[in-house]
């Protein structure tokens, strides 16, 4: 035979397993891209396509989430040692088992000492936002008249754990979807909004800087602070609580995928994985639904544009 197999690996690459620790009211994340590669005594299913030493990649991927939810996630080193240990001790053709981890660090979303539901406390225990500073934007046009300053930011990532519920939709005969009672919701906002400032004489320009600031404060507050039945309800309430605090704002426009999050079935593995205990979600990043509106004072103008992300 004029060629050999060289060095090989597999596996399941990128699962994305999120685990819900529920303490109380208090509920801590893990958010994980873990990607599995095993190698050993695998010359045949390369040569003559026997699988018998093949434990298969979808195996790997099953066992990192019912590991999430039997063991949970202490850190990622501790995971990523408990999984290469098991796929080499119980797997004899498995010699080596190389375990890759990226961790996604996420912050708790202060609260609005203004929301009665959650007085008392500082942050709200189940609304986080992901580490990484989002990318701010702004746009500003003059036509020789007056000034149009849109201001926004793309690339914020939000999470609540719970307060989230999704049911009473159309149902046909294509829909599968479960009602979910309590679920992960999760987007990445996208957000523009237009200020009433068009530098007419006399008129005090805004404080761009506090402006922004105080926007984004309000919008990540409604965020926490909506029990949500829909991503669309969120979506309109954090542009309400925008333009009522900011008396420079007159429109703002929002473009926020659902980053869904399926609860995984653990079923098979005699597991139950519910809500309430703390779940393993995969956290999925295609297709997705998106979900873009315009919220308005009453009586102004519509001017941002409909497809505004890449302004
Ligand atoms: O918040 C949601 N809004 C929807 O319109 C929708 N559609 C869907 O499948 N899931 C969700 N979630």
């Amino acid at each position: 035979m004029p060629t050999i197999l060289g060095q090989n690996q597999y596996g399941k690459a990128e699962n994305r397993v999120v685990k819900i620790t529920r303490e109380g009211d208090t509920h801590h994340i893990k958010d994980l891209n873990v990607s599995v590669a095993l190698s050993g005594d695998l010359d045949e299913v390369h040569y003559s396509g026997s699988n018998a030493h093949v434990l298969p990649t979808d195996t790997t991927k099953n066992t990192v989430f019912a590991f999430a939810k039997e063991h949970g996630i202490e850190s990622a080193e501790a995971f990523g040692i408990l999984l290469a240990r098991h796929f080499v001790d119980s797997c004899e053709p498995i010699r080596t088992a190389r375990i890759r981890v990226e961790e996604y660090t996420w912050d708790r979303i202060a609260t609005s000492d203004a929301n009665s539901r959650f007085i008392g406390a500082d942050e709200v225990q189940h609304s986080f936002v992901r580490q990484g500073q989002e990318t701010r934007t702004a746009q500003i046009t003059y036509d020789g008249e007056n000034v149009e300053v849109l201001s926004g930011l793309k690339g914020l990532t939000v999470l609540n754990s719970t307060n989230s519920e999704f049911w009473g939709y159309i149902k046909d005969r294509y829909t599968t979807l479960r009602e979910d009672y309590d679920r992960i919701l999760a987007t990445e906002v996208t957000s523009v909004w237009r200020h009433n400032w068009t530098g007419a004489e006399g008129v005090r320009t805004p404080n761009w800087e506090k402006s922004y600031a105080q926007s984004k404060k309000h919008m990540l507050q409604a965020f926490a602070e909506t029990y949500s039945l829909s991503l669309q309800q969120t979506l309109y309430q954090m542009g309400a609580r925008a333009i009522n605090s900011r008396p420079e704002i007159d429109e703002i426009r929002f473009s926020m995928p659902n980053k869904h999050h399926f609860k995984v079935d653990l079923e098979p593995f005699g597991m139950k994985n519910e809500a309430a205990d703390g779940a393993v979600y995969l956290a999925a990043d295609r297709p997705y639904g998106l979900i873009e509106a315009t919220v308005l004072r009453d009586g102004a103008e519509a001017r941002i544009p409909f497809d505004m992300t890449n302004l």
